[in-house]
C-alpha cells in the first residue's frame, strides 16, 4: 500500500488531489485561521459510505472547478436558507447533530472492528475528524483517499454531510482565498488566448465565469458532425493579388468564391434577365450576375478597410470568404472574420441580473467585425439530450442552431447542427440579447457553400464607443417578419412558451421574451 500522507494541521498544502478522484465538495469551514473544503471522494464502495476529508484550498488548487460548483451551490443555498435559520427559532439539544457520529450503523460497527490506526486520529489530536469513513494515501504525488479498514475511523453515512452542525459552521465561514483562487485561474486562462486581451471585471459579486470552460479557436466537431473537406476547397482562379490596387480580388465577376454570394438586384440588366429568371424559377445558377465584396478594400476613402459595405450591413446576407487555395493572396480584400478578433474586449458581470455580458475597451466602427460564436458543433439530437439534461429550463442557454439554409436547402429538424458554447468557446459566449442591438450576426463560408457548417461572425450594427454593452438579436428576424407596419405600432405580445426567459433588454421596442 502507499504510504499514507500526513496534512499537517497547519492547512498547509504538502500534496494535491488527484482530480479526477473527486466527487464533489460538500461543506467548508476555517480551521486554524485556513479555508477547507470537505471532498467527497469517487468509490466502488457502497456510496453510503464515501470517504470524506477536509482539504485545504493548495491541495485543490487543480480542481478549483469543484470548488466553484460547490460555492455556486452554497451561495444559492445560503440565499433560500437564510429566512428559514431565522423562522426557525426552536433550540437543538446539545448533542443532536452528533447523533450519527456517536452511533454507526451496522456496516460502520463491522468496519471499526478492525484494528488498524486511522490516519485522521494520527493527523488531528483533537476532537475534530480530518477524515470520514476512509484512509488518505498519496499516489505518484497526489492525494486519494480511500474506504477505510480500519477502526477509530470516525464514520458518518454521506448523505448525512455535511451535518446541521458543519452547515451552520459552513456559512459563517469565509471562503475569500477560494474566491480570489478561482478568479486568478480564470484571469490565467484568459491571458492565454491568442490575439487582442480578452479581461474579466467584476464590481457586483465575488463571482467568476465558470471554469468548466475552455477557449478555443476553432469549433470542435462532435459525434456525428460532418463537414466539408478543406481538400474539396476550391480558391478562385482568375484573381491575383495585383489586380490593379495590390488588394487582391477586385472583380466580382471573376472571383469564383462569390459564387453562392446574392445577387446585387438593383444592378440587374436586361442581359441578366433569363438567367436571373431561371435562377428564380430554381434552375442554373447566377455567376456572372451583378454581387459585391462584402468588405471596404483599404484604400476605400470613406469607410475604414475590412467593414462591411451597405449591401451586407443593412441584410442578413451570407458572406462567402476567400479561402487558402484562392490565388489573390493572403492580403485579399476577401478575407477578414478567419484572421480571428482584433479588438480588445472585456467580460464583466452585469447589474441587472442578466449574468455576464460583453463589451469592448475600444470605439467600435460600424460593420466591424468583433468575433465569432465558438463552441461545440452538436447534432440536434444531441443538443435536445443536453437541454433535457439540464437541470432547469430556464438557465442560461448557449446554443446557437446552424438553420440559416434549412428552408432554402429544404433541411428537415433533426438534420440541423447546433452550437454549443456552454463548455468550449470564445469571448462571444458572453453576449446578452436585445431586441435593439447594437451588433448583427452573419453567417460566413470559406469553403464554396457547405449549408450545415459555417462560421457565425458578430459585426457591429453602428457605432459603438468603448465601454458599451455588445448585444445581438438571439432571433434576428427577418425584416418582413418584424418591421412591416408602422413604426409607432405596439408589437403583439408572443405568448411565452415553457421554459420561456423574460427579456430584460429594456428596449422600447422589445418583445418581451428571450424565446418563445
Ligand atoms: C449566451 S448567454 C449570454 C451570457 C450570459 N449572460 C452569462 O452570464 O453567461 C445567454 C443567457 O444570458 C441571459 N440573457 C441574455 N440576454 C438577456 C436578456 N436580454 N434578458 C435576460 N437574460 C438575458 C439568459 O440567461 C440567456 O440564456
Amino acid at each position: 500500500m502507499p504510504p499514507t500522507v500526513v496534512i499537517e494541521g497547519t492547512g498547509k498544502p504538502t500534496s494535491r488531489v488527484l482530480v479526477d478522484r473527486i466527487h464533489s465538495i460538500i461543506c467548508n469551514r476555517v480551521e486554524d485561521g485556513a479555508e477547507q473544503y470537505l471532498v467527497r471522494w469517487k468509490t466502488d464502495l457502497p456510496t453510503e459510505y464515501a470517504p470524506l476529508s477536509w482539504q485545504s484550498l493548495g491541495e485543490l488548487a487543480r480542481c478549483l472547478e469543484y470548488v466553484q460548483d460547490y460555492l455556486e451551490s452554497r451561495a444559492k443555498s445560503i440565499s433560500s436558507k437564510t429566512n428559514l435559520v431565522h423562522l426557525s427559532k426552536k433550540r437543538k439539544s446539545p448533542d443532536t447533530v452528533l447523533e450519527h457520529e456517536r452511533r454507526p450503523s451496522p456496516i460502520a460497527r463491522h468496519l471499526q472492528s478492525s484494528r488498524t490506526p486511522s490516519v485522521e486520529r494520527l493527523n488531528l489530536g483533537d476532537s475534530s475528524p480530518k477524515v470520514y469513513n476512509g484512509i488518505l494515501d498519496s499516489e505518484n504525488g497526489f492525494i486519494v483517499a480511500r474506504a477505510s479498514p480500519s477502526s477509530n475511523t470516525v464514520f458518518i453515512k454521506t448523505k448525512n454531510a455535511p451535518t446541521p452542525k458543519m452547515l451552520i459552521e459552513s456559512h459563517n465561514a469565509k471562503t475569500d482565498l477560494a474566491d480570489a483562487w478561482i478568479r486568478t485561474e480564470y484571469t490565467r486562462r484568459l491571458g492565454k488566448i491568442p490575439g487582442k486581451p480578452v479581461h474579466l471585471i467584476n464590481t457586483m459579486d465575488t463571482s467568476t465565469p465558470s471554469l468548466r470552460f475552455r477557449y478555443i479557436s476553432e469549433c470542435v466537431l462532435r459525434e456525428g458532425v460532418y463537414m466539408a473537406d478543406t481538400d474539396s476547397q476550391v480558391g478562385c482562379r482568375r484573381c491575383t493579388p495585383h489586380m490593379g490596387r495590390d488588394i487582391g480580388c477586385e472583380y466580382t465577376k471573376t472571383c469564383d468564391c462569390l459564387e453562392y454570394a446574392a445577387v446585387d438586384e438593383s444592378r440587374l440588366t436586361a442581359e441578366h434577365m433569363k438567367q436571373w429568371n431561371a435562377f428564380q424559377a430554381g434552375k442554373g445558377d447566377t455567376i456572372g450576375m451583378p454581387k459585391k465584396f462584402p468588405y471596404f478594400a483599404k484604400s476605400t476613402k470613406v469607410r475604414r478597410a475590412g467593414t462591411l459595405v451597405p449591401f451586407y450591413l443593412n441584410s442578413r446576407r451570407p458572406i462567402y470568404e476567400c479561402n487558402d487555395r484562392c490565388r489573390c493572396g493572403r492580403f485579399c480584400r476577401n478575407k477578414n472574420v478567419q484572421f480571428g478578433r482584433t479588438v480588445e474586449l472585456e467580460i464583466f458581470k452585469t447589474t441587472d441580473g442578466r449574468g455576464w455580458g460583453l463589451r469592448c475597451k475600444q470605439d467600435l466602427y460600424e460593420g466591424q467585425f468583433i468575433d465569432t460564436y465558438r463552441g461545440e458543433i452538436i447534432t440536434d439530437a444531441e443538443a435536445t439530450r443536453r437541454e433535457e439534461q439540464a437541470a432547469s429550463k430556464t438557465k442560461a442557454s448557449y446554443m446557437y442552431s446552424l438553420d440559416k439554409f434549412q428552408k432554402s436547402e429544404g433541411l428537415p429538424d433533426e438534420e440541423i447542427y447546433v452550437v454549443d458554447g456552454e463548455f468550449m468557446g470564445g469571448p462571444i459566449k458572453f453576449m446578452n440579447h436585445s431586441c435593439e442591438p447594437n451588433c448583427r450576426q452573419y453567417t460566413i463560408h470559406y469553403n464554396k457553400h457547405d449549408y450545415r457548417v459555417y462560421d457565425i461572425a458578430l459585426f457591429a450594427c453602428r457605432d459603438i464607443p468603448a465601454g458599451e454593452e455588445l448585444l445581438f438579436d438571439y432571433i434576428d428576424p427577418e425584416p418582413d417578419e418584424d418591421e412591416d407596419g408602422d413604426e409607432n405600432e405596439t408589437k403583439e405580445i408572443v405568448e411565452p412558451g415553457e421554459g420561456a426567459v423574460p427579456c430584460l433588454c429594456g428596449a422600447p421596442k422589445c418583445r418581451k421574451w428571450l424565446w418563445t
